[in-house]
């Protein structure tokens, strides 16, 4: 059961003509951060990713995301671990603006075939705040005790 305050905001999602028969994203558990995402392949018709080679698969959604927040596509701890199945952009962003079909990138980074067959779930999707910043120039950056130490600078 999910335990979703009261306040929680609201995601509007339309399934596509291809998405009509599918489960829509839910929270697996009471506590979990992300919603699994399934393949909208044609019934009978399952995709197969070979090694090394990738795949945009359809979700058959659409989101209508609130200003404010955005939507990221992870990968799925057990398909990377059992089949070296993960996302390729990861994490996927998906903006509030956009209301295409919501699709997944996938990449098969395992020694075997991976196949993909309608409904299947293939990540996750975390809806998240994101603020927007105004970006200003300066002249000078200011200085801090950092300064440009980075990439190890700090150790092991
Ligand atoms: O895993 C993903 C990533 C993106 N998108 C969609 C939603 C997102 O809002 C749009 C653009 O994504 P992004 O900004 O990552 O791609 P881009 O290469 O910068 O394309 P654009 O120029 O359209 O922004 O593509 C997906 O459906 N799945
Ligand atoms: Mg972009």
């Amino acid at each position: 059961m999910t335990i979703q305050a009261p306040s929680s905001p609201v995601l509007n999602v339309l399934r596509l003509p291809h998405g009509q028969d599918l489960d829509l994203p839910a929270y697996e558990t009471s506590g979990a951060a992300g919603m699994d995402l399934r393949a909208a392949v044609t019934d009978g018709e399952p995709l197969t990713i070979a090694p090394g080679k990738r795949a945009l698969v359809p979700t058959g959604l659409v989101f209508e995301i609130p200003a404010g927040f955005e939507v990221q596509i992870r990968p799925r701890s057990g398909l990377a671990f059992k089949n070296g199945i993960t996302c390729l952009n990861t994490p996927g962003t998906i903006d509030s603006d956009y209301r295409g079909e919501v699709k997944v990138l996938l990449i098969n980074l395992g020694d075997e075939d991976f196949v993909i067959a309608r409904g299947m779930r293939i990540a996750q999707m975390v809806f998240a705040p994101v603020v927007q910043a105004q970006v200003v120039e300066v002249s000078e950056a200011s200085a801090t005790a950092r300064g440009a130490g980075g990439f190890g600078s700090t150790g092991v």
